[in-house]
């Protein structure tokens, strides 16, 4: 049996745009209110997935979500026509509105946490939608996350699919975008990295003190015992709270993992040595590379600013190993010199290709937040609706299918208008037919 990680990214819905919704995520307040592109956002994204595709690695793609989220405005208490409804929430609660129109879901790093069957005592892969609870727009997203990964993943032999956890800041939890997973090969049971910027039952632990934490270690444990993870298997890791407050958001945007290498800034974590030695002693005997950027390389701004860390590491079919880096890291020069020299360190990592995901970057998503990781095997690929994996036809028909549906411009006056309403549903509605997912949206039911 063959095993491997597949990515399934998110293909940017058609109301992708720039509404500063995201307190504690630099990129989303520095471009509040600019004007987006959704095509070229949404062909941005399809590039990347088509050329790993290219590259020999499996990859997927989750459709994106209903926006604007009627189904929420009415539950607010908003009534009418779909038009009157739109109408009457840009009116009196446009803040809201703009929360109904996010096309947050194509960052699929936040989607849910996976955890392979190899680590699982019953043997399946297992999923938990993130609950997103910190921000508004995205506390919006579970409910549908999980139709949406049903569809994809449909068979209850192979997978795995949890509710959502409860939805109180208690339980905080932003998916796989704080969780990485080290394994000596992709069908040996792994460890499992969760980092978490908080303890909610225990005050007098560290957290940041200007931004929020979007974490809890208390989702994180629950979520492990969800996925029937074993301790020995598992460590919890505190975030440095002083990067949160420095824009480090999640912790996929100060380091990554694949396989026996883990990547990393010096400042990321708390108890950094500790934890390694923790990791060290569950990984077992085989050779783990840990990759510690110095902050005398890469000051954390930069690493912020270029995205350096939410880059892919992903093991090509050769058996090296690749990152898959925004092109912004080419422009910051202190990154680019460190991607220049990260090839030559003996470590798996051989190549570096970089990738334009500016439309997607603008909002504070890297190539790492548009993808959601699903280590598996053959079986299981093949358990997977298959309409949903890449390849030549999809790429076109998708490119295709972008190019009918999409605007080219959009700024957020255009969400209260009932025309992006109309097209955003006619393309959902098609989508869900090309990609054969069945009625996911509140729209189609
Ligand atoms: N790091 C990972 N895995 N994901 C990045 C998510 C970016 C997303 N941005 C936004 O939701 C901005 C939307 C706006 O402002 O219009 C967020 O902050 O949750």
């Amino acid at each position: 049996m063959k095993h491997f990680e597949a990515n399934f990214d998110g293909l940017v819905g058609p109301t992708h745009n720039y509404a500063g919704l995201s307190f504690g995520n630099v990129a989303s307040l520095n471009n509040a209110a600019a004007t987006s592109n959704p095509r070229a956002a949404a062909k941005q994204g399809l590039k990347k997935a088509k050329a790993l595709a290219d590259m020999g690695m499996v990859q997927g793609m989750l459709a994106p979500q209903e926006r604007p989220d009627l189904h929420t405005l009415r539950r607010i208490g908003f009534s009418g026509t779909d038009a009157e409804i739109l109408n009457k929430a840009a009116k009196e609660a446009p803040a809201l509105l703009r929360a109904c129109c996010s096309a947050s879901s194509m960052w699929t790093a936040n989607a849910a946490t996976v955890s392979p069957s190899a680590d699982t005592h019953d043997g399946k892969l297992h999923f938990t939608p993130a609950n997103l609870v910190d921000k508004l727009h995205r506390s919006i997203e579970p409910e549908t996350t999980g139709n949406i990964l049903a569809a994809t993943f449909n068979n209850s032999r192979h997978f795995a699919h949890h509710q959502h956890l409860p939805e109180h800041s208690s339980f905080g939890d932003e998916g796989a975008a704080n969780h990485t997973r080290l394994c000596k090969n992709y069908g040996n049971a792994g460890v499992e990295l969760f980092v978490y910027g908080q303890e909610a039952t225990n005050p007098a632990a560290p957290k940041p003190s200007k931004y929020p934490a979007r974490q809890t270690l208390e989702a994180s444990q629950a979520i492990a015992r969800l996925h029937q993870l074993d301790d020995e298997n598992t460590v919890f890791i505190s975030q440095n709270p002083d990067v949160i407050d420095q824009g480090v958001f999640h912790n996929d945007v100060i380091a990554v993992g694949n396989q026996n290498v883990l990547f990393y800034h010096e400042q990321a974590f708390l108890n950094t040595k500790r934890k390694l030695d923790e990791i060290k002693h569950k990984f077992g005997d085989s050779e783990l590379h840990f990759i510690e950027v110095p902050t005398s390389k890469v000051a954390i701004q930069d690493a912020v600013k270029s995205y350096l860390f939410n880059t892919q590491i992903i093991t090509l079919p050769s058996g090296e190993m690749a990152i898959i880096a925004p092109t912004n890291c080419q422009e910051n020069e202190a990154v680019h010199a460190y991607l220049n020299e990260v090839v030559t360190l003996g470590s798996p990592i051989k190549q570096v290709n970089y990738f334009d995901v500016k439309q997607s970057m603008q909002n504070g998503g890297g190539p790492a937040c548009l993808r959601l990781r699903v280590a598996m095997n053959d079986m299981e690929l093949a358990a997977v609706n298959q309409h949903t994996l890449m390849n030549d036809a999809l790429f076109t028909r998708l490119n295709a299918w972008v190019d009918k549906h999409y605007r080219d411009r959009l700024s957020v006056d255009d969400l209260a208008d009932p025309q992006v309403l109309i097209e955003s549903r006619t393309a959902l509605d098609e989508l869900t037919q090309i990609m054969k997912l069945g009625s996911v949206y509140q729209f189609q039911k």
